[in-house]
């Protein structure tokens, strides 16, 4: 079945449907991992958005039943050059274009991908239409102008947890602050016997402080940093009292938390290969990113805020850490291994924060 992309500067894109059928819009961004589709498939950061890979070749080695981020994927479309049919791993479990249509996400393939990132990385993210089956052109492109835009819409509570819930551990108490964790933070948290209370984001600091965690961690999840007013209020008023660790989106909440600023990137950083410098040791990292926003820079001078990594792209800022209180978070994801398990060590400058060795 035909299917088509149109963005709302009136650009289409036509390929083959391979998942679900339908419509869907959302904002388009693309990703530059030459794996871990199924890792992005699940993240649910990307809720809302219609991801682009410019990986020429998805699907190869099929889906797992164990590399899940999350119970299900909240996607909006999934953009391909070439979907594979017959996967070929001991792990497959079933293929990439089974599970988008079991998901309900819709799959484009047969797309130059190479032009639409080049596209987007020109002009920048934009907003998106796909359609499957017949349909009308001029159409798709009024409704890709017409959608909402990522920032306002309330995303975070659609992916989060409702309700709080422990995992059992005989290690630290951590308190996960849940605006739509990957389960690999909570894989990295248990592998080192942490006792995980995971909790919904309009957590109250009162709340916080009849659970008393021995640490919190404010997880990564969607759109724009600014829409979670009340995560921020409440990191605002815990900040010294509890070590404090962010991920990606928890980094962000903790910049504004703060003071400082955030701003939306023209196109983002999304991929498991960018390389992260480490302005303590002079060490690069190849991490893996999800994000479209950032921590303005400018806005850190005059605070008590050290910046310890940037990514080496573009100098932006990947790490902050408070002078003198319990407090650090990265904007690239520790958790996820785009090869080794380099950034690990980021854990464990978590667990020493907790024993009260803060270097
Ligand atoms: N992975 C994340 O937590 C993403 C954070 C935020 N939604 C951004 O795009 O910048």
């Amino acid at each position: 079945m035909k299917a088509m992309l149109a963005l709302e500067d009136g650009t289409l894109f036509t390929g083959r449907a391979f998942g679900a059928t339908g419509e869907q819009w959302g904002e388009v961004v693309f990703n530059t991992g030459m794996t871990g589709y199924q890792e992005i498939l699940t993240d649910p950061s990307y809720c809302g958005q219609i991801v682009v890979m410019t990986y020429p070749l998805i699907g190869n080695y099929g889906i797992n039943r164990e590399d899940f981020e999350a119970k299900k994927s909240f996607i909006r479309g999934f953009v391909v050059k070439e979907a594979c049919d017959y996967p070929s791993n001991w792990r497959a479990g079933y293929r990439i274009g089974d599970f988008l249509a079991r998901e309900g996400v819709l799959g484009i393939s047969g797309v130059d991908t190479r032009a639409l990132t080049r596209h987007l990385r020109s002009y920048g993210t934009m907003r998106g239409v796909i359609a499957t089956g017949a349909v009308d052109q001029a159409q798709l492109v009024e409704k890709a102008k017409n959608c909402p835009h990522l920032s306002g819409q309330k995303l975070v509570a659609d992916v989060a947890v409702k309700e709080t819930y422990a995992i059992e551990g005989r290690g630290p108490r951590v308190m996960l602050i849940d605006l739509g964790s990957k389960q690999n933070i909570i894989r990295k948290l248990r592998e080192r016997n942490c006792a995980v209370i995971v909790v919904p984001p309009d957590i109250t600091p009162e709340q916080i402080a009849q659970i008393g965690p021995d640490g919190v961690l404010i997880s990564n999840g969607p759109g724009d940093p600014v829409d979670v007013p009340k995560t921020i209020a409440t990191t605002r008023e815990i900040i010294g009292k509890y070590p404090l660790f962010g991920i990606c989106l928890g980094n962000q909440v903790m910049a504004l938390a703060l003071g400082a600023k955030t701003y939306k990137m023209k196109f983002g950083h999304r991929g498991a290969n960018h390389p992260v410098k480490d302005l303590r040791t002079g060490r690069v990292y190849i991490t893996s990113h999800n994000h479209g926003f950032s921590v303005d820079e400018e806005s850190l001078k005059g605070m008590d805020i050290d910046i310890t990594h940037i990514n080496l792209n573009d100098n932006t800022v990947e790490g902050i850490r408070h002078k003198y209180l319990p407090l650090f978070a990265v904007q690239y994801h520790p958790e996820a291994s785009p090869g080794p398990q380099e950034s690990d060590y980021i854990f464990d400058q978590f667990m020493d924060m907790m024993r009260g060795e803060v270097q």
